[in-house]
């Protein structure tokens, strides 16, 4: 931030009016004869009365003036480059205020995987792309880039707007004096007086990120982002902001911004106690010009709607409503028709996060902190350290079926007897730790997905013959199955592991796309359809997973961003994993398994540390 010398920069110029257009901003500039008009992006931090100074030079900058003539950025737009972990390599990141014709289409497509509000059930071949209700007020958004394989891909966006109304959390932890003497704002109590300044606060209100790139943390990188930007650009008349707010629901199933320095400050209220109350009151003529009533009068609409079409009368269903609000799942009380038509009128409470964005304001709001009880069990214990392999060996007996083509096959290659025994795998001995990844390589053939099956203590078969010793005999073993086609995934898992745990699993493996977990099995793609089971073994108790041919239907970042997280879940859970795969330069360096097994065709084995094997396929 820069301080002003000059006393005609003091005061700066007055913008009389702004007004948008398509991905433009306008705003007219009081002149001392004439009015200047000035052309700015879409989101740019400029309002009505606002003070600004116009810079000299070749790029036009701009600035807002602030408290203390302390000089805000606006122009050039904010754009902040980063590193980023993504699956284990460290790749750039580019987050910057949207700006250009480029930047807006990508907006405009990422927002298609933000479904709160839009109708899907429009036809996408019609015209009419589905619409969705404008937020009022200022607004910023930020669109982030990430730069893969040389290319820059867009990955998500951010918005930050005007703080939410009514937040119960807020309230409880403002209830405190707050005094910022360098700032000079202060409250004895936030109901009394406080609330005036709640343009102090500013918002996130909405994070997304592109499908194919979840699970890589971008989510925590665009919330960073948002801190940063709140800090040096946010502001309502040069009024800067003191503490940056979120709440969602998606917040009680991935906490992506406890990590950015966020402090739980509990669940928001929902309506759930008011509703009722507040139906009859609207009825009854109650004019209240507080948001709330208004958003309550809105409710009150389809209410209005609902009761139209069934033709119950207002107090049944009021009463109706009362009851089912009652309980502390009301969804389950009540049957699809009428869930889908009350479902907008109930706001559940849903957790509530803040963050100061400066010392003193973050340590009043740490204070009021509190720890957020996470659903879910935890992780069941693990019965096993070790597997310990030794002289294990699996040989293939086959008989012939003495067919006419079959002894052509014999004559031609001069074999001479019935039934023909190979050593497909070993002697072969090696031990596999708890919390390891073992990648079992070689190439096509050479007996991986049979060493695989030897490790299973169920695996039984009339073609091969396992001699050796595995210990411990007995542990549980995981392999990837196929859930019934016709079910869709969310239920599916939630019915076997509940739905906190099977959210948790499902982000592990970038299956976070709302309309996937809608969808039967059947209705998901190889790759999608790999993921979904391996979020399933990941629910499983198993202590063993055997994972053949991994990734092999994934695109190369879905496949590091897999790998990266199963070798995360492995070392987090004590679990031993197998891994299989013939071609693995997509996700092997994701993986960064503990050891690696190198088979070769006829038996020979080869028992690599991770160091030496990549040494090797790096020459
Ligand atoms: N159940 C079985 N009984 C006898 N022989 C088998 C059995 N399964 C596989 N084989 C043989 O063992 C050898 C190794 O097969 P395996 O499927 O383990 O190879 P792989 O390394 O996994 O190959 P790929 O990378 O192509 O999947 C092959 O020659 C195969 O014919």
């Amino acid at each position: 931030m820069v301080n002003l010398k000059s006393d005609v920069a003091k005061s700066g110029l007055q913008v009389v009016s702004v007004s948008t257009k398509g991905i433009r901003k306008r705003a007219i500039v009081k002149g001392r004869k004439t009015n200047t008009p000035l052309d700015l992006h879409r989101f740019a931090m400029i309002g009505e009365n606002d003070r600004i100074v116009i810079g000299d030079g070749i790029e036009k900058r701009i600035w807002v003036i602030g408290e203390k003539k302390q000089l805000i950025d606006v122009s050039p737009h904010f754009s902040w480059q980063t590193k980023h972990i993504f699956a284990g390599n460290e790749v750039e990141l580019r987050i910057s205020e949207l700006s250009s014709d480029s930047d807006f289409r990508e907006y405009i497509s990422l927002e298609s995987f933000h479904y709160k509000g839009v109708d899907l059930s429009q036809d996408p071949s019609s015209a009419d792309k589905p619409t969705r209700k404008g937020t009022g007020g200022r607004r910023a958004v930020l669109l982030m880039q990430i730069k893969l394989h040389s290319r820059w891909i867009s990955a998500g966006y951010i918005e930050i707007q005007m703080p939410l109304m009514m937040a119960k959390p807020r309230h409880n932890a403002f209830s405190r004096p707050f005094s910022h003497r360098e700032r000079a704002v202060e409250w004895k109590s936030w109901q009394k007086g406080g609330q005036s300044l709640v343009n102090r606060i500013a918002r996130i209100a909405r994070v997304v990120v592109n499908p194919e790139l979840r699970g890589a943390n971008l989510s925590s990188a665009l919330v960073n982002a948002a801190i940063k930007f709140s800090r040096e650009r946010w502001h309502i008349g040069g009024k800067r902001p003191l503490f940056l707010e979120i709440s969602a629901e998606m917040l009680r199933h991935i906490d992506f911004v406890s990590g950015c320095g966020f402090h739980y400050l509990g669940d928001t209220e929902g309506n759930r106690t008011r509703l009722a109350k507040d139906l009859v009151s609207i009825k009854n003529g109650a004019k209240g010009s507080s948001g709330i009533m208004s958003l309550q009068r809105k409710y009150h609409a389809f209410f209005e709607s609902y009761r139209d079409r069934t033709g119950l009368t207002f107090e049944d269903l009021r009463s109706r409503l009362a009851e089912v609000l009652q309980y502390e799942d009301p969804w389950k009380h009540m049957d699809l028709e009428e869930w889908l038509a009350l479902r907008p009128v109930i706001r559940s409470p849903i957790p509530y996060y803040m963050i100061g964005l400066d010392e003193a304001s973050d340590a009043y709001v740490r204070e009021a902190a509190y720890t957020r009880k996470k659903n879910g069990s935890a992780s069941p214990q693990r019965s096993i350290d070790e597997i310990h392999v030794s002289n294990l060996e699996v040989n293939s007996k086959f008989k012939i079926p003495m067919t006419q083509h079959s002894r052509l096959i014999m004559d031609g290659f001069g074999i001479t007897t019935k039934t023909i025994r190979t050593r497909i795998i070993g002697p072969l001995s090696f031990s596999a730790a708890a919390g390891t990844v073992n990648f079992v390589a070689g190439s096509s053939g050479c007996g991986k997905s049979l060493l695989l099956a030897s490790l299973d203590p169920r695996w039984k078969s009339k073609s091969a013959v396992k001699t050796g010793e595995v210990s411990p005999k007995r542990y549980r073993v995981g392999w990837l199955e196929q859930p019934p086609s016709e079910a869709s995934l969310f239920e599916h898992l939630s019915n076997k592991h509940g739905p906190e745990r099977t959210f948790d699993a499902l982000a592990r493996v970038g299956l976070t796309e709302a309309l996937l977990f809608l969808k039967p099995f059947e209705m998901l793609s190889r790759g999608q359809r790999y993921r979904a089971m391996l979020a399933d073994l990941l629910l499983g108790d198993a202590d063993v997973w055997l994972l053949d041919e991994f990734c092999s239907d994934l695109d190369p970042f879905t496949a590091k961003i897999v790998a990266h997280k199963l070798r995360e879940t492995v070392q987090a859970e004590g679990r031993i994993a197998f891994v299989a795969a013939a071609n693995h330069s997509h996700f092997i360096s994701a993986l960064r398994p503990h050891k690696v097994l190198f088979l070769s065709t006829g038996g020979g084995s080869e028992d690599l540390t991770w160091k030496e094997y990549s040494h090797g396929i790096l020459q």
